[in-house]
């Protein structure tokens, strides 16, 4: 990472926060100076004093103390302004990502490398690529610059005094100089390439053991996850994952090796840096004893090579961890700045009391990035104004799939969808999702209260949540609640109470009935109801819907005998279409699952 690639980092970070740049600045310069101010100011009273002129060295020393004061209160003001903008770059990171993932298409969220990306915005918060700990980094990075660049001014002055004043040839002072420029850039350039390798060697074994570091991490996850606990205790799980959490202590060779590593370059490192501090020393004795430089010089000096040294040290390992945590950063760098795939489209759509909406596939075929075999092929669909229809077939036939297309979170690869008569495509993506209440199969509820659940916000209509709930038979489940609808759900803070599958997937309904679209399409809803509220929501279902458009995937063929159209898919195909009677005449896909569904009932009822 260059200078300039850190400065805009940082700039990027701290987007907005104009002060900062200045207090990087002034806390660099300040932070740096006030060890010069020491080393100046100590070599005057010295110097002062063996005169014996003691009313200067007390102006010096009062110049001492305010100059102390004064760069210190500006340092530590310039420190304060950096963490009040830095700690909130964590914030910052978690917003932005969350901005991003709200702001991708469905498509790019499945993406490997932006599941890749996630994960090490994860690590960025709290891990191996910190954020906060990089900001402060490059910060020190900077202040230690400018130590190392006053230590050289002062090295300048030293060899400017050390040609006028010292009584020797020039020539030697010219050659001492010359050497000392030479194992400078030696020092540097060793300390570099050492400083390099340990980052390389930090990042090689980071890689090594990422693996390794997801299981680590994903085990503790579940040691204290109240999901699992049930099926670690059932299956005795305990010795298996503490086993394995050994084995990835074991195999994290990670601190050993990159402490080995470390200590036997640091050491070369030490090494050199320590011949040109005593070589420096060496130059300055030289000067002194030749009258070139006084005794309160030789301690002035001989603090400017101390920061000099502790300086181009701090400079290395700084510039060590910034390379290595950037290569954590990067990732989520290279992620964020990213343009997003933007959903096409900025056709308002119509508002309309009459719910006419129109949808249509026309010749849909459709594979998923990254296949090869077309899941649908050539669908042809209208889904008519206020019809309840039914889409059944076997498990992969493409049911699911055709739902996620409708809702644009994939775009067909054959064909078109179409909204009274308009390509989808061309709607604006929001107000396009806005017809359509939707239960997926894997619905999410979140651990907030529960009427936030149902209403998907925090705004709750009150009316419309009682309607829906009585709807739906939920009043005795929240009657029991201990907060009623203001209860928690789920255990993630520890108060929450976590609804059986049933009483989750009723929720879930009373969600997509809350928000009132035309559409509706409940995919699998009842799959987890017992009996008796199945029987309640497919009696209720007029009622539930309303005049609203349906679409109802299920396996349990029973429950689409309501609906007034099925549509078999069958391989990605629509194979049969009807109305249940139609379709049983018709003896094919949909009468052979709905026989075989209904003679597992008369055997069973038989046998029993
Ligand atoms: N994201 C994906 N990437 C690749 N293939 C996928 C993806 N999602 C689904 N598929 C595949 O597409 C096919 C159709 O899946 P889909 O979920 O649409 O079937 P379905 O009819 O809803 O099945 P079920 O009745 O089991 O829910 C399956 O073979 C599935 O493995």
């Amino acid at each position: 990472m260059s200078i300039k690639e850190m400065w805009n980092y940082l700039i990027f970070q701290t987007k907005g926060y104009r002060q900062l740049g200045a207090a990087i600045v002034a806390g660099a310069v300040c932070g740096a100076g006030i060890s010069y101010i020491n080393s100046i100011l100590y070599a005057r009273i010295i110097d002062t004093l063996l005169l014996e002129q003691y009313t200067t060295a007390v102006h010096y020393v009062w110049i001492m103390i305010l100059a102390v004061l004064v760069v210190r209160l500006v340092y530590i003001m310039c420190n304060q302004i950096f963490e009040q903008y830095a700690s909130p770059s964590r914030d910052e990171t978690k917003r932005r990502t969350a901005e991003k993932a709200f702001s991708m298409e469905f498509e790019e969220i499945e993406k490997e490398e932006n599941q890749i990306a996630f994960r090490r915005t994860r690590g960025g918060v709290n891990g191996a690529g910190d954020i906060e700990a990089q900001l402060d980094s490059i910060y020190k990075f900077f202040t230690e610059c400018v130590k190392v660049l006053f230590a050289l001014v002062f090295l300048l002055i030293l060899i400017v005094q050390s040609a006028q004043g010292a009584h020797v040839a020039v020539w030697k002072i010219i050659l001492m100089t010359a050497l000392l420029a030479g194992m400078f850039a030696f020092s540097f350039w060793v300390n570099v390439r050492v400083s390099e390798s340990i980052g390389k060697k930090q990042v090689e074994l980071n890689h090594e053991n990422e693996r390794i570091n997801f299981l680590y991490g994903y085990l503790f996850k579940i040691f204290t996850s109240e999901t699992a606990a049930k099926d670690i205790r059932l299956y005795g799980m305990q010795d298996y994952l503490c086993g394995k959490n050994e084995t990835c202590i074991n195999a994290s060779s990670y601190f050993s090796e990159e402490g080995i590593f470390e200590g036997k370059n640091q050491a070369k490192f030490s090494f050199v840096i320590q011949l040109l501090a005593g070589y420096i020393y060496v130059y300055v004795a030289v000067m002194a004893m030749s009258g070139a430089v006084s005794v309160g010089d030789v301690l002035m000096y001989s603090g400017a090579i101390i920061t000099m040294m502790t300086g181009v040290q701090n400079i290395l390992m700084q510039y060590n961890q910034i390379n290595y945590r950037n290569e954590y950063l990067k990732t989520y760098e290279d992620f964020i700045k990213r343009p997003n795939m933007h959903y096409d489209g900025t056709l308002p759509i119509e508002k309309r009391d009459d719910n006419e909406y129109e949808l249509s596939f026309r010749n849909v075929s459709f594979c998923y990035p990254g296949t090869a075999d077309d899941i649908l092929k050539n669908v042809s669909l209208d889904f008519k104004i206020g019809q309840k229809m039914a889409l059944v077939g076997r498990n992969g036939a493409g049911k699911t799939t055709l739902i996620k297309l409708l809702l644009r979170l994939y775009e067909p690869t054959g064909g078109e969808i179409c909204l009274n008569g308009i390509n989808i495509e061309k709607y604006d993506y929001e107000e396009y999702l806005q017809i359509f209440s939707v239960v997926f199969q894997d619905f999410k509820l979140f651990a907030f209260p529960l009427d936030e659940n149902i209403a998907a916000g925090g705004q709750v209509d009150k009316r419309r949540l009682k309607q829906v709930l009585t709807k739906i038979g939920l009043n005795e489940f929240v009657e029991g609640l201990p907060k009623k609808e203001y209860t928690l759900l789920y255990q993630e803070n520890g108060e929450g109470v976590t609804p059986s599958g049933g009483e989750a997937q009723k929720v879930a309904i009373a969600r997509a009935l809350y928000k009132d679209a035309p559409f509706v399409i409940l995919d699998e809803p009842t799959a987890a109801l017992d009996p008796i509220a199945e029987a309640g929501i497919y009696e209720n279902f007029d009622s539930l819907v309303g005049e609203k458009t349906a679409v109802y995937i299920s396996h349990r063929m029973s429950s689409c005998k309501f609906c007034d159209r099925i549509v078999v898919l069958d391989h990605g195909k629509i194979a049969e279409e009807g109305t249940h009677e139609s379709l049983m005449e018709r003896h094919g896909i949909y009468a052979k699952l709905y026989q075989t569904q209904a003679e597992y009932y008369v055997t069973a009822q038989a046998g029993a």
